[in-house]
């Protein structure tokens, strides 16, 4: 479980979003949504440790057996962290070796996530060769080779196509149905609506919602029109 205890977090002694309280649970999957400049990037680098918290608690409780339990954690931000002087194989294959795999499992892992990625064929090629949404495709198969147990994903899908962006949801919801957390950013409010169970909402420097989907949603309204509604009632 990861959960926040009045959270405020931002830069130096600038709050950006105030009073966070949330439990994030096993078979959740939480769509994290907010305008350009909300928090959302701020609140996943508090999360995962890179950004302190200005105030309040952040607690993680996570049964693991790997050494260490970072190692359980697939973090793909928002700006690529790739390694431009290796190859799409290589990079991708640090990601389970670093989680501490053997040779032949991190090798395993490798391949099924370049092929659900759908870049197997690029293996061999320099990552500074390839195109820019590629890049990103090789980013997420390097967490996805880790096979962690909580994945906290900035906005994954930008520059991914409609196909591949399917696939790595489908994918991801299985895992969550498996018993893993996905705590992800998108503006695709569609296909978010269409895997998410629950919402995580950040407006006005604040925590708009958290609940279930389907709570947050009115009968027959969607992720996108109940976002809209809400936006123009906070801006009036
Ligand atoms: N390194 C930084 N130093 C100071 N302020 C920052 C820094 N990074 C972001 N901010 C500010 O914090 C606020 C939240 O930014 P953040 O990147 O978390 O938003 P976001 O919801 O992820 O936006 P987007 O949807 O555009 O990615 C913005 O006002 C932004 O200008």
């Amino acid at each position: 479980m990861i959960s926040t205890n009045n959270l405020n977090i931002g830069y130096k002694d600038k709050v950006v979003v105030h009073d966070l309280s949330f439990s994030l649970d096993k078979g959740m999957f939480i769509a994290l949504i907010g305008a350009n400049g909300a928090g959302k990037s701020t609140l996943i680098n508090s999360l995962i440790g890179v950004i302190p918290p200005v105030s309040g608690q952040i607690s993680w409780k996570l049964k693991t057996d790997r050494v260490n339990p970072f190692n359980d954690v697939g973090f793909s931000p928002q700006s690529q962290l790739i390694d431009w002087y290796t190859s799409v194989y290589d990079n991708v294959y640090q990601g389970p070796l670093l989680a501490g795999f053997k040779t032949k499992e991190a090798q395993k892992t490798t391949k099924q996530a370049l092929k659900l990625l759908d870049i197997s064929d690029l293996s061999a090629k320099p990552v500074d060769h390839i195109s820019g949404g590629q890049q990103q495709r090789v980013q997420i198969a390097r967490e996805i080779a880790r096979e962690p147990q909580v994945y906290i994903l900035d906005e994954p899908t930008t520059g991914l196509d409609v196909e591949t962006s399917e696939k790595l949801f489908t994918y991801l919801k299985q895992k969550v149905d498996a018993g893993s957390i996905v705590l992800t950013s998108s503006h695709d409010l569609t296909l978010l609506e269409s895997y998410a169970s629950h919402v995580l909402f950040l407006d006005d420097h604040e925590q708009k919602y958290f609940g279930p989907l389907t709570d947050f949603l009115d009968s027959g309204t969607s992720l996108r029109e109940k976002y809209l509604n809400e936006r123009k009632a906070i801006e009036k």
